[in-house]
């Protein structure tokens, strides 16, 4: 096998050579004009991290730092079965599912007084204690609880070996660098090596270390440790509804033989080939959106409030896919169960 390459050269590697997913230059273009107008609006801002998500530290210190790293170890697989059926978390008043439903199970268990941003706790807490810190309203539970469990002990002895017990030593030794950072990340913790393999390369999305890193710059607000030289190297997040939100919006579309396998609520394994044309291409179609975003911006002189990176893309088609979940009922996300996303 090749060297490992990494996820934006994996991206456009598998792009080239999909056979199930493509990339509609039209959708392309429609989706970065939508960004574009809203290209000097709050949403495409490091601040919206904090702005518009309540469950998210406000503060810009240690301890919000740590709450980031052991959100982004857990930050997997939350998708049901039936979407009637799911885990949920009554959190302030609210309800929060998905994702959410972690950072509201988060805060819970630091409102008990579970110290579980602690790696000196969750390195050796114990599987009825994680069922307790993640357990739903309703009779469904969290999914790969055990894993959660796992990953969790195994973390946290490394935090607490190789970085004395905190992320912001980790971040620290990066050098100001996202890659560098990015690399520490994944060469220190297991957990997050989203690594596999296609036409016989060795490809990587590293969807959380990415993700980690973004989420540690945004909660730095770009500012201090957080004040990443780098950062517009990170791209989008590969996980299973930026696809779902890009299918919806034109930019991405699916062979019919997929698109039935996908409807039918078939399970697609972590690596298979279908399941790595769906996150490399939707990589992809989020690098070239962003390529036409900066063209229009330039062509229409239009003010940006800093550099828009594929960060920044990302949270807002993640947020616009949450936003829209009833208008994207009928396109299907792909069903695969691992810990990578
Ligand atoms: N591409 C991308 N994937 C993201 C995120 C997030 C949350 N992060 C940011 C969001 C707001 C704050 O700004 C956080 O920083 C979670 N996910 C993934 O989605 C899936 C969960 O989806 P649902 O079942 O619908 O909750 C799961 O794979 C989870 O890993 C993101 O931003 N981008």
């Amino acid at each position: 096998m090749d060297g490992l390459l990494t996820p934006r050269e994996s991206a456009e590697f598998i792009a080239e050579n999909s056979r199930d997913v493509f990339i509609d230059g039209v959708g392309v273009r429609r989706v970065a004009e939508l960004l574009l107008a809203k290209a000097a609006g709050p949403e495409l801002r490091v601040g919206a991290w904090k702005a518009f998500h309540d469950l998210n530290p406000k503060a810009a210190d240690e301890a919000a730092v740590n709450w980031v790293f052991v959100t982004d170890t857990l930050n997997f697989s939350f998708w049901s079965e039936s979407d009637e059926h799911k885990c949920l978390v009554g959190y302030g008043g609210k309800t929060y599912s998905g994702y959410w439903s972690l950072c509201a199970a988060v805060n819970r268990a630091l409102d008990e007084g579970i110290p579980v941003t602690s790696a000196s706790y969750y390195a050796t807490v114990t599987l009825d204690e994680v069922r307790h810190i993640l357990r739903s309203d309703t009779d469904v539970p969290m999914p790969l609880i055990e894993e959660r469990h796992r990953i969790l002990n195994e973390t946290g002895k490394i935090l607490l070996e190789k970085f004395e017990g905190s992320f912001l030593n980790c971040v620290r030794k990066s050098d100001k660098s996202a890659q560098k950072l990015l690399h520490l990340v994944v060469e220190s913790f297991p957990s997050y090596r989203d690594v596999t393999q296609f036409e016989g390369k060795r490809i990587s999305f590293y969807k959380r270390a990415q993700i980690l890193v973004a989420d540690t710059w945004s909660v730095l607000e770009g500012k201090g440790d957080g004040c990443f030289k780098d950062i517009s190297r990170i791209t989008m997040f590969a996980d299973y509804r930026l696809p779902q939100v890009l299918v919806y919006l034109g930019a991405l579309k699916y062979s019919d033989e997929l698109l039935e396998k996908l409807l039918k609520g078939e399970m697609l394994s972590y690596g298979n080939r279908q399941e790595v044309e769906i996150r490399g291409c939707s990589l992809w179609c989020v690098e070239l959106i962003r390529n036409c975003l900066l063209e229009l911006t330039e062509k229409k002189g239009e003010k940006t409030s800093g550099e828009i990176n594929s960060i920044l893309l990302d949270y807002f088609l993640w947020d616009y896919a949450r936003d829209h979940r009833e208008d994207m009922k009928g396109i299907p996300f792909h069903r695969t169960r691992c810990i990578y996303y």
